[in-house]
C-alpha cells in the first residue's frame, strides 16, 4: 500500500508508536519496513501526516488521531510504544493510555527515561494487569531507522510477544540481533544510562586526544582528521572516532575555518551522563572517568568564570618540563596508547557499576550480553565491544547470574581478562607519559589522568585510606579495622590515648 489507511481498521496493527519527532517516526519507518503494520500517533497531527505524506509508501501504517483510536486499531496483545520526551510527558501519556488496555497489553518507553521512573511505572501498571517494558535504544535518528542497539528490561514473558519484533528492527552484528532482554523492571533503562554514561567518557577521552595533538603537537584539524582516520584501523576503530575524523575534516563554508574552530567551546547536555555519575555514587562504584567526563561538560558551560580565571588565575607552565614532544610521530601514538587505555577503563567501570546496581536492584544482568548489544546500532559500537563480549564468556541470552555476582569464568573487572591486562602494560609508559606531559604543559586531561589514577588505585598496595580511618576515627570515634586481627578498634585520642576495641 503506498499510503495509511483513512479509515481506521479495528485490531489488525501490529505496533502502535505515539510521538513521532525524529526518534518516533523512524523507529516507526524501520518496523515498517520489516512487514509490521504501524499504527502512528502524535500529540500533535501535523507530525503524524508529515510522516505519513513523505514515507507513506515504505510499508503499512494506520494514521490515527486519537490514543482511542491508536489502541483500537491494535491486535491482542496490543503493544503501544511511546518516545516522547522523557519525564512528566512519559507519565502523561501513561495516564491517558492505562483506561484504553485490558489486561496482558504492553506498553513500551522507548525514551531515554530514568530507570527510577521506568520501577515506578513498571510497578504501578503491574497492579492493573498491564506489562510496562522500558526499552533503551541508541544509534540516534540513523540508528532508529536502520537498525538501533535496543536494551528492553521489563517483565520476562512480555518479552515473548515483543522480543521477536524488537529483535528484527535492531543492528545486526555476525547475524546476532543487538537487541536482548537484560532484565527486570528499570534495567533496559539502566543499561543504557550505562551506555551513555560510557558514551560521554568515550567522547570526552577523544577531546582530550584531539587537544593534546593540538596544543601539545601543534597539529591543526585537518591534520588531525588523518590520524583520526588512520586509528580508525586500529584497536581504537569506532563510530565515535570515525565521526570525530569527519567534524575535524569539516570546513565552515562562510569563514573558510575548520568548523571545530566556530563551534562554542561549551558542551550540552541532556542528562544521561549525569545521572550515571550519580547512580554510581550511589550504588558505591566508582565510576570517576565517567563524572569526570560529565564535570568537564560542566566546566566548558561556564564561560564567565573560564574567562575571568584566564585573567587571574597563572599557567605555571615554566620550567615544569618541555611540553613539546621532540618527535611527533612517537608522541602521537602515546597519545593513541593513552586514549585506548583510558577508555578501558571508563568500560571497566560501567560495566562494574552495572554488577553494582544489579546486586542493589535484584537485577540479573549478564555482561558479556550486554557488551553484545553495544557492539553495532548504537553510538559506542567499536570493534572493541566484540572483545569485551568474549572476554565475559561471549553472548548468552540464558545466563542470569546471581543479582551482584558475574557467571562462572567472567573476570571480576575487564581489566582482569588477559587480553586487557596485556594491552594496559603495553600502553602504560605512554599513558603515563601522555599525562605527564599534559600535567606539565598545562593541558586538562580529566579523564586520562583520573582513569590512570583508577589503574593505579586499584593495583596499590596500601592506599591512604589508612590514614582517612584514622581520621575518621579521630574526630568521630568512627572505628577501624587492624591489619593484624579481626574487630573494631578506637583510639581514645582525647584521653591517653589508648587503643580500645568496639
Ligand atoms: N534524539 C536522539 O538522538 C535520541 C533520543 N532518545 C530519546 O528518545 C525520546 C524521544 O526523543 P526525540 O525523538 O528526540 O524527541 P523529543 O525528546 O524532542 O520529544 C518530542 C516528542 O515528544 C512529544 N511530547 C512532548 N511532550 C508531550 C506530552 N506532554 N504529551 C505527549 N507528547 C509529548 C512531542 O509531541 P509534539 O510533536 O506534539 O510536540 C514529540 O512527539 C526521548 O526520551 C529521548 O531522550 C534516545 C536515543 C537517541
Ligand atoms: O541517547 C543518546 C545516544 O545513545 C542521545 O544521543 C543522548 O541524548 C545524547 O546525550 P547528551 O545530549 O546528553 O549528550
Amino acid at each position: 500500500m503506498s499510503e495509511a489507511t483513512t479509515s481506521i481498521p479495528t485490531g489488525t496493527a501490529d505496533i502502535g508508536v505515539t510521538g513521532l519527532a525524529v526518534m518516533g517516526a523512524n523507529l516507526a519507518r524501520n518496523f515498517a519496513r520489516n512487514g509490521y503494520t504501524v499504527a502512528l500517533h502524535n500529540r500533535s497531527r501535523a507530525r503524524t501526516d508529515a510522516l505519513v505524506a513523505e514515507h507513506g509508501h515504505e510499508g503499512e501504517f494506520v494514521a490515527t488521531e486519537t490514543l482511542e483510536e491508536l489502541v483500537q486499531s491494535l491486535a491482542a496483545p496490543r503493544r503501544v510504544l511511546i518516545m516522547v520526551k522523557a519525564g512528566q510527558p512519559v507519565d502523561d501519556v501513561i495516564e491517558q493510555l492505562v483506561p484504553l488496555l485490558e489486561t496482558g497489553d504492553i506498553v513500551i518507553d522507548a525514551g531515554n527515561s530514568h530507570y527510577e521512573d521506568t520501577r515506578r511505572r513498571e510497578a504501578a501498571l503491574a497492579e492493573k494487569g498491564l506489562h510496562f517494558v522500558g526499552v533503551g535504544v541508541s544509534g540516534g535518528e540513523e540508528g532508529a531507522l536502520n537498525g538501533p542497539a535496543i536494551m528492553p528490561g521489563g517483565p520476562k514473558e512480555s518479552y515473548t510477544a515483543l522480543g521477536p519484533m524488537l529483535e528484527k528492527i535492531a543492528a545486526d552484528f555476525d547475524g546476532e540481533p543487538c537487541c536482548a532482554w537484560v532484565g527486570t523492571d528499570g534495567a533496559g533503562h539502566y543499561v543504557k544510562m550505562v551506555h551513555n554514561g560510557i558514551e560521554y567518557a568515550d567522547m570526552q577521552v577523544i577531546g582530550e586526544a584531539y587537544d593534546l595533538l593540538r596544543q601539545v603537537a601543534g597539529m591543526e584539524p585537518e591534520e588531525q582528521a588523518q590520524v583520526f582516520t588512520a586509528w580508525n584501523q586500529t584497536d581504537l576503530a569506532s563510530y565515535l572516532i570515525e565521526i570525530t575524523a569527519e567534524v575535524l575534516s569539516q570546513v565552515d563554508a562562510e569563514t573558510g575555518r575548520p568548523l571545530v574552530d566556530v563551534i562554542v567551546d561549551e558542551a550540552g547536555q541532556k542528562g544521561t551522563g549525569r545521572w550515571t555519575a550519580i547512580s554510581g555514587l550511589d550504588v558505591g562504584s566508582p565510576v570517576a572517568a565517567i563524572a569526570e567526563s560529565v564535570f568537564a561538560r560542566s566546566l566548558s558551560s561556564q564561560p564567565q568564570v573560564r574567562a575571568r580565571a584566564r585573567e587571574l588565575l597563572a599557567a605555571g607552565t615554566e620550567g615544569s618540563g618541555t611540553p613539546a614532544p621532540s618527535d611527533r610521530e612517537a608522541f602521537v601514538e602515546d597519545v593513541r596508547q593513552a586514549l585506548f587505555a583510558s577508555k578501558l577503563v571508563a568500560y571497566a567501570q560501567g560495566l562494574d557499576m552495572l554488577s553494582a546496581a544489579a546486586a542493589e536492584y535484584g537485577w540479573s544482568l549478564d555482561l558479556g550480553t550486554i557488551a553484545s548489544l553495544w557492539r553495532d546500532g548504537c553510538i559506542i559500537r567499536a570493534d572493541l565491544l566484540d572483545v569485551i563480549m568474549r572476554a565475559f564468556g561471549g553472548r548468552d541470552t540464558d545466563r542470569h547470574p546471581e543479582p551482584g555476582t558475574r557467571a562462572e569464568g567472567q573476570p571480576a573487572n575487564l581489566l582482569f581478562a588477559p587480553e586487557f591486562t596485556q594491552a594496559i602494560a603495553e600502553a602504560l609508559p605512554s599513558w603515563r607519559r601522555v599525562v605527564a606531559t599534559a600535567v606539565a604543559a598545562g593541558v586538562p586531561v580529566p579523564v586520562f589522568s583520573s582513569a590512570l589514577a583508577y589503574y593505579d588505585g586499584l593495583r596499590a598496595e596500601r592506599l591512604p585510606a589508612a590514614l582517612i580511618q584514622g581520621q575518621r576515627d579521630f574526630f568521630g570515634a568512627h572505628t577501624y579495622r587492624r591489619t593484624d586481627r579481626d574487630g573494631s578498634f578506637h583510639t581514645q585520642w582525647s584521653g591517653d590515648r589508648t587503643e580500645v576495641q568496639s
